[in-house]
């Protein structure tokens, strides 16, 4: 099978369930990518994230052409080869990377230059040369090089940027060329401005994507604004494409953003806040490294079936966090993934079986404020 294609099977009000084919494989939506930065998704290996249920792992351009170089990759059979994950790879374009993290950027109408943070060597992204990375990379989900802007910024300026992006759309999608079994996503900017957002989708729907991410947001400007702009942004887009909303985020953001017509979604907070001793649960979150679990025998979470919470107790959890020993975020961060690939699956359950409101319901009941 050469082709990709995108099936919804059953939608409750406005949230969707469904499936993304693709050669490498099928992703049930609505779906949640673990991010493996620098081609490992940190403190996991491959068939661990794999058996917490992901279909597709994210990884980032800018650190990947920086280190080890998307050439070398390439020489090397191409990012599934090298990291060892033979299902879907979703790869950013770089845009949002580069502007957070690299030294010394000039942006133009071509694109941007600027500075390696690891090493200071000059570089420069384009929308031509993000296609060619990913294209190295071998990604089977392309996303267009665009340019998100830092909020609070004035209209003029969120304007202005969004029809930059969707120049580089154009240019994006031109240099992808056609490339069956792949799949390009257009990105749609226009921060908190609706007429800008619809601006955005049109001008991205005239140039035709396989998927259409909602961009510019989870950038600070708080869970109201977010949903505010979701109550129209996935609206806008073509209804019969995935939706991907970037960088969100926490159990409840998720819930709200499938309510509001989301597909798919990215986080590093699982992963991230596993490191630091910060478990999420149905129940809640337990930050484990709190003194009050050093003597308590029971799991993390009664009810989780992931290893963490099957053969340990919290006050082992509290120990090897207390002793740094590296144990400590592997066993976290599976613990945080599986969690939240177990909310995915409840959730395309649900939209199947018509009870997302019961779902909805229920996942806010059990939540206790603060630590449990
Ligand atoms: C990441 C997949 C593909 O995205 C791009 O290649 N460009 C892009 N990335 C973003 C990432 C974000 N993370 C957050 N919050 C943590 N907000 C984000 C917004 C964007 C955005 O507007 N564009």
């Amino acid at each position: 099978m050469t082709k990709t294609s995108f099936t919804l099977q059953a939608t409750d009000g406005l949230a969707r369930t469904g499936r993304i084919d693709t050669p490498r494989g099928t992703i049930r939506t609505p779906a949640f990518m673990p991010v493996g930065t620098a081609a490992t998704v940190k403190a996991m290996m491959p068939e661990s994230v794999a058996a917490t249920g992901a279909d597709i792992l994210l990884g980032n351009t800018y650190h990947l052409m920086l280190r080890p170089t998307a050439e070398r990759i390439d020489r090397l059979g191409g990012l599934h080869r090298f990291m060892n994950w033979d299902k879907p790879i979703l790869t950013d374009s770089g845009g949002f990377q580069v502007m957070s993290l690299a030294d010394l950027r000039k942006l133009t109408e071509k694109g941007v230059t600027f500075k390696s943070h690891i090493d200071g060597s000059k570089h420069e992204l384009t929308p031509e040369r993000s296609m060619d990375i990913q294209r190295l990379l071998g990604s089977d989900i392309v996303m267009c090089f665009d340019e998100c802007p830092a909020l609070p910024a004035d209209r003029d300026r969120i304007a202005e940027s969004m029809r930059l992006s969707m120049r580089w759309a154009q240019r994006s999608r031109d240099a992808f060329g056609d490339r069956p079994g792949y799949m390009l996503f257009g990105i749609q900017q226009g921060g908190l401005e609706e007429d800008l957002r619809a601006e955005s989708a049109e001008a991205l729907r005239a140039i035709g994507f396989d998927g259409y991410a909602v961009g510019g947001l989870a950038v600070g400007e708080g869970q109201e604004a977010m949903f505010g702009c979701l109550e129209y942004a996935p609206g806008q887009l073509p209804e019969d494409k995935p939706r991907y909303l970037m960088g969100v985020g926490k159990p409840d953001d998720i819930v709200g953003a499938v309510k509001r017509g989301i597909d798919m979604m990215d986080c590093v907070l699982p992963s991230r806040s596993g490191r630091t001793g910060q478990a999420w649960t149905r129940r809640g979150q337990v930050n484990i490294k709190n003194a009050r679990h050093q003597d308590d025998p029971r799991p993390l979470d009664e009810d989780c079936t992931c290893p963490a919470c099957r053969n340990y107790s919290r006050a082992y959890l509290h120990h090897v966090f207390r002793a740094q020993e590296m144990i400590s975020g592997m066993l976290l961060t599976w613990h945080n993934l599986h969690y939240y690939q177990e909310l995915m699956q409840g959730m395309r359950e649900a939209i199947a079986a018509g009870q997302f409101a019961a779902f909805e319901a229920d996942f806010h009941a059990l939540r206790a404020e603060g630590d449990i």
